[in-house]
């Protein structure tokens, strides 16, 4: 069975929650643009592609409700109708997480629809709604298509790229956060090059780390891999030097492949936390370091990773960790309780610097991967994204 992480219809929204994965899996209902902030901020969906689509499709289940009823739509600001409404809850939802670019490019497409409609002779609320829900829906559907792109140009580019030359010519990779179905509308990006690696065959094992200190590798990563069958194995993010230093054939890691929350137009990545710091140990390993993103997370507004804000969180998302309760047998078997709990892994006085992502700049970057195709720097060691934005 496919995990769905975005349950949409029309007229209804749910997402998994990501906050109860993997020992609990919980859909919530979305009826408003205050869930869909809520669920975005407390990180119940999180990933750059799934927070844009979940937004947009929050608005688009309201009206879609509002149109075929003529009730209340449960949009905020009730005294607005039509494209007010819309505009409104657009620029609300923005302000749920700064860091990644998909949701501001998703609200500025999304706000041009909406003008465009507005423009049509004769155009009513409900002309304005449609053409909104339509565009909201053609975002879920295309970001699939884009991701499973995504997974071939990279799968062929690593292959071609990279040693293969390694028990049946298959490769390791090593990835970090969660780049996945739950992080997109499917498939995913980092994880869909794991995953084409994978069908076709070519894939020995895929090393992840567990992403402190959200832990979306050890929750997420960990849990779509084994839902998938995909052959793989965690480690803590303090072990990918050792990985990355290991001389065993079984163990090489050809390539380190990671996803986006925001591209600069320089080619400077901001992605999850930790990001940096594998890019720099690729290049001291001589390792391909990659990146996975579809072109609605390349902000060509934005000169230089300088300029990206990254999005600081509570210190208590460092000291505390949650999980279900373990119980330990007389005979040692372990046993998992059911429900999440919370708890204290140092004390909160301390405080933590707790920034949500980090910089990778351009040049520890060796190819960035888009459902175009594979972008990799010029002679002069630029990347120049002019090709891909052609269309
Ligand atoms: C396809 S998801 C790419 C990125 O959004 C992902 O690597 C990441 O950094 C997610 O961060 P998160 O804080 O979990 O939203």
């Amino acid at each position: 069975m496919v995990l769905q992480a975005i349950r949409y219809s029309r007229g209804s929204l749910q997402i998994l929650d990501q906050l109860k994965l993997p020992h609990e899996e919980i859909y919530r209902d979305i009826r408003t643009a205050q869930d869909a902030w809520d669920a975005i901020h407390s990180m119940q969906v999180r990933g750059a592609p799934a927070i844009a689509i979940v937004a947009a499709l929050s608005i688009a289940a309201c009206i879609a409700r509002c149109n075929k009823n003529g009730a209340d739509s449960a949009l905020l600001g009730p005294d607005m109708t039509g494209a007010d409404l819309i505009y409104h809850n657009l620029r609300f939802l923005l302000t749920s997480r700064p860091t990644a670019v998909n949701l501001a490019d998703a609200v500025k497409k999304l706000e041009k629809v909406v003008r465009q409609a507005q423009q049509q002779a004769g155009s009513t609320d409900y002309s304005i709604n449609e053409a909104y829900i339509q565009a909201a829906e053609q975002m879920l559907v295309d970001d699939v298509r884009d991701n499973e792109n995504i997974g071939i140009h990279g799968a062929d580019w690593i292959l071609r790229r990279t040693d293969t030359a390694f028990p049946a010519g298959k490769v390791s990779v090593l990835t970090h956060c969660n780049t996945g179905s739950l992080a997109t509308a499917g498939y995913g990006t980092a994880l869909g090059i794991i995953r084409s690696l994978h069908s076709r065959n070519y894939l020995k094992r895929a090393y992840y780390t567990e992403t402190r200190p959200y832990n979306q590798g050890s929750r997420l990563t960990g849990y779509e891999l084994m839902h998938d069958n995909i052959p793989s194995q965690m480690i803590t993010d303090s072990m990918a030097a050792a990985l990355l230093g290991l001389k065993r054939d079984a163990e090489n890691i050809s390539c380190i492949i990671v996803g986006a929350d925001r591209v600069a137009a320089n080619g400077d990545t901001a992605n999850k936390i930790g990001t940096y710091a594998l890019a720099v140990l690729a290049k001291w390993h001589n390792v391909k370091f990659i990146v996975a993103a579809p072109r609605t997370t390349i902000d060509l507004n934005t000169a230089s990773g300088d300029d990206i804000i990254i999005e600081e969180r509570k210190s208590l998302e460092v000291t505390t960790m949650r999980g279900p309760a373990v119980q330990r047998a007389e005979d040692g078997s372990l046993s998992i309780g059911d429900s999440v709990h919370e708890i204290a892994i140092a004390a909160d006085q301390y405080g933590a610097w707790n920034p949500a992502f980090d910089v990778t700049c351009h040049t520890l970057i060796d190819a960035i991967v888009t459902e175009k195709g594979v972008l990799e720097k010029d002679e002069s060691g630029e990347f120049y994204f002019g090709k891909l934005f052609a269309d």
